[in-house]
């Protein structure tokens, strides 16, 4: 099969693991004989300082061409004080939102070999699995007005929650689709106690419960599910939430996994090329230090061939790498707590190329 997958590398750690990933892709196209071709283009910082733009308008059409995009990351204190429209994070929620990608998927899961050496015990993270779907083109990060303005003669600011009832229907029911072929079990989570856009989020989510009578739905309030993500995560199955609620409580539940550097992405629309992105960020503080954790990103590619391209064996080919490569006991910084001496960035991938066609 050939593919054509625009790359946006991004900045910080960004350009170090889509590299890494394409080389991953690229060994699976020579042992399954398809061709991935690759085009990259700015985003971000880096389109900023080439374009004054954090998403140039060639950037997007690239994209809209493509049958996928692998995205890194972008932000650093570069850009930090820029103006709200120049900072390397518009760029992305702005093509989350030009290519209408509402569905942000974030699978929680545990290699073998780490379920010993977790943070957390390990009768609580073993066997995890729970997929957390996060709303990804509404809510707090995109309502208005987001903008400073004079409270009683104070300096104030205003960010705003709105979502419509389509954008609700649409992620629950989505929520209910991959719950029916996981573990039958929707956890909603939201802030009713308190936000009037929760309280319509949740009636929705009733609603929508009704299509789907061998699925289970509950509600939990995310202050609550925050602190249930580390007491007992195997409660969960499927995870629904708003925006930023997903946005926070993924980070988190990256440490059931092990680090921020594990965790995969696959942001997607009801048609169109998705984003396959790892859940961290730019981590400027490790940039260009051959230090990242190329795995969540590797681990994206997978999430691409799965859900972009339905190469089901491709994808679980390289979540096989990766556990082997973890199982032979190579870490990357992220994932040494005690003596070991850590690999960089290319070592990691290295060993799981050297996994790569071994469940052919
Ligand atoms: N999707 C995106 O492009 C995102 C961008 N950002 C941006 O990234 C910049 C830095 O934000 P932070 O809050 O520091 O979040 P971050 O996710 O970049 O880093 C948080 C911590 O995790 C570590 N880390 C992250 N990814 C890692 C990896 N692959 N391997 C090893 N360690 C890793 C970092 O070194 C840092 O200590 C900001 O400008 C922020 O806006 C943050 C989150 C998502
Ligand atoms: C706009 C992004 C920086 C938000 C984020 O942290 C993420 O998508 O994980
Ligand atoms: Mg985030």
């Amino acid at each position: 099969m050939k593919k054509s997958i625009t790359l946006l590398p991004g900045d910080g750690i960004g350009p170090e693991v889509v590299a890494e990933a394409t080389r991953v892709l690229d060994e699976i196209g020579k042992q399954y004989g398809h061709e991935f071709t690759y085009q990259s283009a700015a985003i971000g910082g880096t389109a900023i300082d080439q374009f004054n733009d954090p998403l140039p308008s060639d950037t997007l059409a690239l994209c809209k061409e493509s049958d996928a995009i692998l995205l890194g990351a972008v932000g650093g204190p570069k850009w930090d004080a820029n103006p709200a429209h120049l900072r390397p994070e518009k760029g992305l929620l702005r093509i989350r939102k030009e290519l209408q990608l509402f569905s942000n998927l974030r699978p929680v899961s545990i290699y073998n070999s780490l379920v010993s050496e977790s943070t957390i015990k390990e009768e609580v993270v073993r066997d995890i699995d729970l997929l957390i779907v996060r709303e990804l083109t509404g809510g707090l990060y995109f309502g208005e007005p987001s903008e400073r303005l004079d409270i009683d003669g104070e300096e104030g600011a205003v960010d705003t929650l709105t979502y419509k009832r389509s954008e609700i229907e649409r992620i629950i029911r989505m929520a209910f689709q991959l719950a029916e072929v996981r573990g039958g079990k929707v956890m909603s989570v939201d802030k009713a106690n308190v936000l009037e856009s929760s309280r319509l989020w949740r009636q929705i989510a009733n609603e929508i419960s009704e299509e789907f009578p061998n699925v289970s739905l509950e509600h939990m309030l995310v202050d609550n599910a925050a602190m249930q993500l580390i007491r007992n995560p195997r409660q969960f199955d499927v995870l629904v939430t708003e925006n930023l609620f997903g946005d926070i409580l993924s980070d988190e539940a990256s440490m059931i996994s092990g680090s921020l550097g594990l965790l995969p992405s696959a942001s997607l629309s009801a048609d169109g090329p998705g984003i396959y992105e790892p859940i961290h960020g730019s981590a400027p503080d490790i940039a260009g230090k051959g230090l990242a954790n190329p795995l969540a990103t590797i681990a994206s590619t997978a999430m691409m061939l799965k859900y972009a391209f339905h190469m089901e064996d491709e994808a679980r080919d390289i979540l096989n790498a990766i556990n082997k490569a973890l199982d032979s006991g190579i870490r990357t910084a992220d994932l040494v707590y005690g003596n070991q001496e850590a690999v960089s960035t290319s070592e990691m991938t290295d060993a799981v190329l050297q996994y790569i066609g071994s469940t052919k």
